[in-house]
C-alpha cells in the first residue's frame, strides 16, 4: 500500500468522518424539535473523539445521524469522503443499556452473529473472530455463558467485543459506561484505553461527564445546551486515568465547565 494513501484509497490528510454544518430535527405533526444546529467536526483515523454536552443537547441524536439512522435536515455527513446514506456495518454502536444482547444466544454467538449475518465470514471464521475479540476484553472463559449470568460491566465488554468484531471504520459509543457503578466505570475506561492501544480503532464517544471526556478522548467537541451547537473543540490527549486528582486536570475540567455553561465565556465554534 502507498504510504500516503489510507486503506480506503484516500490521502491520509483527509478526515475519516466529516460532519459539516449538520442540523438535526425530530418532526411530529404540528411539532418540530431541533436537536442540533449547524454542528461541524472532523474525526481522523484512530481518533478518540468525544461529543460532550449537557443532557438533551443532541449528542445521541448526532451519533444516530452518523450511524445513518437520522438524515440531516441541513448539512452533510461524510465517511471516507462518501455521504452517509443509511446504517452500515462500517459504523457500529455500543449503547448504555445492558439489554443489548439477545439473551438466548451465548456470549460467543452474540459476538459472532452480526459478523456472520453481514456476510463477512462463515460460521467457523466468525466464531474464531468472536473468540479473538472476547480474549481482548478478557472474557474468553465466558464464551459459552448466557448474558443473564453476567454482570453489567461484563455485558458491556461483550457489547464492545461484538462491535469490534465487525472491525468497523468508526466505533460509536453512546454513554456506554453511564449505568455502571463508579469503580466499574473507571475500570471499563481503563480497559477501553488499553484496547485502543492494542487495536487503534477510531472512536466517536458520547458522554456528559467532563472527567470521562478528558480521560477517554484525545479530542473533545463541546456542545451548547439544547439545541446543540459547537461551543469549542479542544485537545485532551495529555490526560489519562492517572491525571484525575492533579490541579492541572481540575483546572482543565473547570475550564470546560465554563465553556459549556457560561453564556459570556462561550464563543460558537471556538478552536483551542
Ligand atoms: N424520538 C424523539 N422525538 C422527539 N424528540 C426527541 C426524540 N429523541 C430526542 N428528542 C429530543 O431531541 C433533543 C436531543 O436529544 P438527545 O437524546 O440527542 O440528547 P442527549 O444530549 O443525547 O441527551 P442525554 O445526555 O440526556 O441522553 C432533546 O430535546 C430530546 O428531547
Amino acid at each position: 500500500m502507498n504510504a500516503y494513501v489510507s486503506e480506503a484509497g484516500l490521502p491520509l490528510s483527509s478526515p475519516l468522518l466529516s460532519v459539516k454544518g449538520v442540523t438535526l430535527e425530530y418532526r411530529a405533526p404540528g411539532r418540530v424539535v431541533r436537536a442540533t444546529q449547524n454542528v461541524s467536526f472532523d474525526v481522523w483515523e484512530s481518533d478518540r473523539f468525544i461529543l460532550l454536552g449537557a443532557s438533551g443537547c443532541g449528542k445521541s441524536t448526532l451519533l444516530k445521524a452518523v450511524g445513518g439512522f437520522i438524515p440531516p435536515r441541513e448539512g452533510r455527513i461524510l465517511l471516507d469522503g462518501q455521504p452517509v446514506q443509511g446504517p452500515g456495518p462500517d459504523r457500529v454502536v455500543v449503547f448504555q443499556e445492558f439489554d443489548q444482547l439477545p439473551p438466548w444466544k451465548t456470549v460467543r454467538e452474540n459476538v459472532a452473529f452480526p459478523v456472520r449475518v453481514s456476510g463477512r465470514l462463515g460460521r467457523k471464521e466468525a466464531a474464531e473472530r468472536a473468540d479473538h475479540y472476547l480474549e481482548k476484553v478478557g472474557l474468553s472463559r465466558f464464551a459459552d455463558a448466557y448474558p443473564n449470568t453476567l454482570s453489567g460491566g461484563m455485558k458491556q465488554r461483550v457489547a464492545i467485543a461484538r462491535a469490534l468484531a465487525m472491525e468497523p471504520r468508526v466505533l460509536l459509543m453512546d454513554e456506554p459506561f453511564a449505568a455502571l457503578d463508579a469503580l466499574t466505570r473507571r475500570k471499563m475506561q481503563e480497559e477501553l484505553l488499553a484496547l485502543w492501544e492494542d487495536v487503534r480503532f477510531t472512536l466517536l464517544f458520547v458522554t456528559h461527564s467532563i472527567e470521562e471526556a478528558l480521560v477517554v478522548g484525545n479530542r473533545i467537541a463541546l456542545l451548547s445546551p439544547h439545541p446543540g451547537r459547537m461551543r469549542a473543540e479542544i485537545n485532551s490527549h495529555e490526560w489519562d486515568l492517572h491525571s484525575g486528582g492533579s490541579p492541572e486536570f481540575q483546572a482543565a475540567a473547570n475550564r470546560i465547565h465554563r465553556l459549556l455553561f457560561d453564556e459570556a465565556g462561550a464563543g460558537d465554534g471556538v478552536q483551542e
